[in-house]
């Protein structure tokens, strides 16, 4: 399946240690990122990213696309709510729209280990029909 991060500079450390965590439940999707969350997440990882442009400079469209076209079958949006700043990428849009698409999407760490795990689990198999 195919898995998209994105993360906000205040939480490239949190995501970092998620993605070591379950590195090898990763290692078994494809991983989609924004540029700078995703090139964090192979340095730790050694896992192959595939790599949007930087969020601030339209890697945060890039990765709406994917969500549009319904490609992405989980998200994980790791934004800091006491930040939110025009620069940033439109986090709750791109929320929005997992939502309009029925996609599984996490803006917290509890939610997404709920999330990796039920895709470990098989819970999100039901998104392979679809294709
Ligand atoms: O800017 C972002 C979130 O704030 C995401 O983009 P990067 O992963 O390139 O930092």
């Amino acid at each position: 399946m195919n898995l998209g991060i994105i993360a906000h500079n205040s939480k490239k450390v949190l995501i970092e240690d998620f993605c070591i965590a379950y590195k090898n439940i990763l290692a078994k999707h494809e991983v989609y990122a924004t540029g700078t969350t995703g090139r964090r997440i192979e340095e730790v990882t050694g896992l192959h990213v595939h790599k949007f442009l930087s969020g601030s400079i339209g890697g945060d469209k890039q990765f709406m696309e994917m969500v549009e076209r319904e490609d992405l079958d989980m998200v994980i949006l790791f934004y800091n709510p006491a930040m939110m700043d025009a620069k940033e990428p439109d986090v709750g849009a791109i929320a929005r729209r997992c939502d309009q698409y029925n996609i599984p999407v996490a803006t917290n760490i509890a939610t997404a280990e709920l999330l990796i795990l039920g895709l470990a689990r098989g819970d999100l198999d039901w998104r392979l029909n679809l294709k």
